[in-house]
């Protein structure tokens, strides 16, 4: 998961402004191509709106975003998906009626590549998304739940789903915001375990309150506070910094 020299997704200097509030000031942050690097933060930090900036659903207010070395700044969802960008879906994205395999196939739908040809496109089109539907079935152990509609299956195995929509669209990237949120206890270890096997193949990118997984399963830490970074690094590194005690207990107060 180096970053050493080009990183697979480098923001300088990004910020967000809502009005004249700053809700983001300058961040810097690099990420390398396999890895997980989790933000976090008291309520109200910035994260979600950081999200926001990197995944293109709200336009930066400063700074640069580079993603495999093209520019993005500008670029809206829709290109950043093309790119390779996945950003998790909820559970109200989903298909209820539906059956798991086909809402792993409506995700699919937008990874063909453009052909000149009309018919092999839309040939080709329908055969990868079967192919890629099935590859994130096996590779999230959803198999046997293909045919089942999504509403009737359990929170834990809705939420593997969820994840599973993002892995259809083929991306490289994945930008996961509280993927624990709303799940029982018993849950938490699955998803958990997910995660840390996600990141062997793709960059993710988290934003999770669950302290105890994010210490757990991230490879770097990013933590922000009133719009800004205050520490970055290693797990141990940021469960003893001094400032980032600081800020959560006073959060919690
Ligand atoms: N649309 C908006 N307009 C104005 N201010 C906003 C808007 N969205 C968020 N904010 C403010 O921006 C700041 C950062 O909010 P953001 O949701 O990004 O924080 P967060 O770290 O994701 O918080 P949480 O952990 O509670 O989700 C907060 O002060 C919030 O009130």
């Amino acid at each position: 998961m180096t970053t050493a020299g080009n990183p697979f997704l480098s923001a300088r200097g990004l910020g967000l402004d809502y009005g004249r509030f700053t809700a983001v000031g300058k961040i810097d942050l690099e990420l390398g191509t396999t890895g997980l690097h989790s933000l976090i933060g008291p309520n109200g930090a910035g994260k979600t709106s950081f999200f926001n900036i990197v995944s293109g659903r709200l336009p930066a207010s400063r700074g640069s975003l580079v993603f495999e070395g093209r520019d993005i700044t500008r670029s809206g969802a829709h290109r950043r998906a093309r790119l390779g960008m996945a950003r998790s879906f909820q559970v109200t994205s989903l298909f209820g009626e539906s059956s798991v395999l086909h809402n792993l196939q409506m995700a699919a739908m937008g990874v063909a590549p453009s052909r000149s040809y009309r018919f092999w496109s839309n040939w080709t089109r329908e055969t990868q998304r079967l192919d890629v539907a099935a590859e994130v079935l096996r590779e999230l152990e959803l198999t046997r739940h293909a045919a089942t509609p999504v509403a009737s299956l359990a929170h834990g195995v809705q939420r593997v789903v969820e994840i599973g929509m993002c892995l259809a669209a083929r991306p490289r990237l994945l930008l996961l915001d509280e993927p624990l949120a709303g799940l029982g206890l018993a849950d938490v270890p699955r998803i958990a375990e997910l995660l840390q096997r996600l990141k062997a193949r793709y960059a993710v990118l988290l934003v999770e309150h669950n302290m105890r997984v994010v210490m757990g399963i991230s490879d770097r830490i990013t933590v922000m506070f009133q719009g800004n970074v205050i520490a970055e690094g290693a797990p141990a590194a940021i469960r003893d910094n001094a400032q980032v005690r600081r800020v959560y207990l006073g959060s919690q107060s």
